[in-house]
């Protein structure tokens, strides 16, 4: 996954240069119908208008200085932010590092606080990007050198401060299974969901508060164990739902207040109460032999919404069409200049309704570019036979 970001990272900003140069809007397209976090009422709120930055330039281009300024502050605010989240990263290890070293806080709470926060405070600091379809891959950058500061401590046990306040028994090893796991995901929302989508903040919002405070509640409070797993109990799980599901709310009020959702709040309390059910059922099933939590938990909730919202009647057939065209545009996307937005939420509301809405979608031919059109008749066609 660590690869994936930084494939996408760099061909994104090669691709760029020879596919697409963004520059001034030329188009604006209406989303065929606002996503389902949006409030359905078209009066009360204008529908998202997304920019389609495509305009063909001679290359090498000719960019006015003005340009270079606004080219260039994005870069320099998506690397200044980089650099100050991960300095947040290091600092959270090492003040409950420190908090341990000094018996002032069990190991274990020390592991689980850092379990809770880290998460949460990244998709906290996500709004502090630019609005650069690169800002989610600088952003990705946090958890891949996270991610290879475990692969590095797991097998060479360099930090001890590390392995300290993330392992339970301060076995390196440990460092490559739940740590991991959980930055793989941190990488996996902030590629796929970043702050378009609710569903990356509350796959977050469950895996790190909902989780994390199931085994701080469930290791005190956890004499009635569950009748299905012995291992887990009322008291964490009926916490992961009641603390994940406020977390999830909370995290969601944070980015409408910022102004990225707009959501129509008795529909989005019934949601996010049933998607919290649905992690906190999956947490509490007895598969940690088979896949870590950090792992089941935030899946399950992407499984779920996705198939929330494929259109009911759609058949298997056009769930699975729909779904490899998700994955085709959503690629697609990241290699051209379109805005990924337009991708994702289609991602998650992906339905025949929206194949249409492709199809009708205009692209320049451009030689170096797929017509998308063409490509999704002929994989249509394919699926079809
Ligand atoms: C202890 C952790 C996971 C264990 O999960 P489980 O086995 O208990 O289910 C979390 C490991 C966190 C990692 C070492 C640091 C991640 C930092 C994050 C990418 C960025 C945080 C930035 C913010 C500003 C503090
Ligand atoms: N639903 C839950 C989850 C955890 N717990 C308690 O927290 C401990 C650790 O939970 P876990 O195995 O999910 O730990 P992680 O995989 O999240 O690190 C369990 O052994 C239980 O004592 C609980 O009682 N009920």
């Amino acid at each position: 996954m660590a690869f994936l970001s930084f494939t996408l990272a760099l061909s994104h900003s090669f691709l760029h240069r020879h596919v697409y140069k963004s520059s001034t809007p030329t188009t604006t397209t209406q989303l065929s119908r606002p996503p389902h976090w949006l409030s359905p009422d078209p009066l009360v709120l204008p529908p998202i208008r997304i920019r389609l930055r495509r305009r063909l330039v001679s290359f090498p281009p000719c960019i006015p200085r003005s340009s270079l300024t606004s080219a260039t502050a994005p870069l320099l605010q998506d690397a200044g932010a980089t650099a100050a989240v991960l300095a947040g990263a290091y600092s959270l290890v090492l003040t409950f590092d420190s908090l341990t070293q000094r018996n002032l806080i069990q190991q274990s709470l020390s592991r689980k606080l850092v379990h809770v926060l880290s998460g949460l405070l990244f998709a906290a600091c996500w709004p502090i990007f630019s609005n650069s379809t690169r800002a989610r891959y600088f952003a990705s950058v946090v958890p891949f050198v996270n991610c290879l500061r475990l692969v590095i401590n797991g097998f060479f046990a360099a930090d001890e401060g590390l392995i300290k306040s993330v392992t339970r028994e301060g076995n390196p090893k440990e460092l490559l299974r739940g740590p991991l796991y959980y930055v793989l995901i941190l990488i996996l929302c902030a590629l796929v969901f970043w702050r378009e989508s609710p569903t990356g903040v509350i796959s977050l919002a469950m895996m790190c508060g909902g989780d994390g405070v199931a085994d701080i509640i469930g290791r005190r409070f956890g004499s009635m164990k569950l009748p299905y797993n012995q291992n887990k109990s009322w008291a964490g799980s009926i916490s992961m739902f009641i603390c994940g599901f406020l977390i999830s709310i909370g995290m969601l009020y944070y980015y409408s207040a910022l102004g990225y959702f707009r959501l129509d709040w008795i529909w989005t309390i019934r949601r996010v109460a049933v998607v919290a059910l649905v992690a906190t059922v999956v947490e509490s099933l007895p598969t940690a032999e088979v896949v870590d939590d950090n792992i089941s938990v935030p899946l399950s909730l992407l499984q779920y919404r996705l198939w929330e919202n494929m259109n009911s009647e759609s058949s298997l057939g056009t769930r699975v069409r729909c779904f490899r065209y998700s994955v085709l545009d959503f690629l697609l996307a990241t290699f051209e200049e379109g805005d990924a937005r337009i991708y994702v939420s289609d991602f998650l509301t992906f339905d025949k309704n929206n194949i249409n809405f492709w199809k009708a979608r205009n692209y320049e031919e451009d030689k170096g570019v797929v017509d998308l059109r063409e490509l999704k008749e002929r994989f249509l066609v394919q699926g079809k036979r």
